[in-house]
């Protein structure tokens, strides 16, 4: 019987099932990848992440990146920070390269144990976002209830930004999805409430694009950082705070975003590949 073997792995309970293609392709239908994503009747997780071979020189492997709904996404930050630590893992180098479609991510093994990814530029420009027709990118002017007026920010991934007195607050389960499917945004968008607590120190919660609620998203973690600066309300280095715990961000004066957390493995196993349809 074919078997599929997986990792559970996770940053921050931002949680991913791993298959492993890179020596021979892993043909995954959009509804087998929603049934091992599904919590209730598949393994479970916030991305479904499948290592390829890297298709351009200078990268160790591509990483695809498909959300519970089934849509593959540009970008996902935690999931780049447990995949660059397997990888160093394997090969005992402190230095590696993870390619996914928002380009080559250098990552490497953080003085505090933990993984620091260059997540490449922050992408500002109304057709990055992507936005359906042209607006200032610091103020989208789109809301829901008390979510208005968000800073726009694609890190490969495109992200709305919303700043909020308390996070915690947020109806984020009625609001978020609403939000990610404003008409402004064609490619939809992950929804981040945020608050600034202290200086250079954020509250985020996020609505994730294809998947919901999660305990935390990197992507999310960066678009918020660059956020934040952009409106003038922290530095370009700051500490978030998500459900899941604490990612350090730096947007750097070259314009990319770094993102430094930890990763975890929690657990191996194989799936029998007939049961996912
Ligand atoms: N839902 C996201 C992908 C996962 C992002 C998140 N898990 C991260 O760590 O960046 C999107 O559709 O753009």
């Amino acid at each position: 019987m074919d078997q599929l073997s997986f990792i559970k792995m996770h940053g921050l309970g931002n949680d991913f099932v791993v298959l492993d293609g890179r020596s021979a392709p892993i043909p995954l239908s959009i509804a087998e990848a929603r049934t091992l994503a599904d919590r209730h009747f598949g393994i479970g997780c916030d991305q479904l992440i499948v290592m390829e071979p890297p298709t351009s020189e200078g990268a160790d492997l591509f990483m695809r990146i498909r959300n519970p709904d089934g849509g593959e996404a540009e970008a996902c930050g935690n999931a780049t920070r447990c995949i660059a630590s397997l990888v160093m893992n394997e090969t005992g180098r402190d230095q590696v390269v993870i390619q996914t479609l928002a380009g080559h991510l250098p990552a490497e093994t953080a003085t505090t144990g933990e993984v620091t990814v260059d997540m490449g530029p922050a992408n500002l420009g109304w057709q990055e976002i992507p936005l359906a027709e042209e607006r200032d990118t610091l103020h989208l002017g789109i809301g829901a209830g008390p979510l208005q007026d968000p800073v726009g920010v694609n890190m490969g991934n495109p992200h709305a930004v919303f700043f909020v007195e308390d996070a915690d607050t947020i109806d984020l389960a009625t609001l978020g999805p609403r939000l990610e499917h404003d008409p402004l945004l064609p490619q939809r968008a992950n929804i981040s409430v945020l608050s600034v607590t202290g200086p250079d120190r954020l509250r985020q919660r996020v609505w994730e694009r294809g998947a919901g609620i999660t305990l935390a998203c990197g992507s999310g973690a960066c678009a918020g950082a660059v956020a934040a600066a952009r409106r003038g309300l922290t530095g370009r280095r700051v500490e978030t705070t998500m459900d899941g715990g604490v990612l350090t961000l730096e947007w750097r004066e070259d314009g990319h975003v770094l993102m430094t957390g930890p990763v975890a493995t929690s657990f191996r196993g194989k799936v029998e590949r007939a049961s996912l349809s």
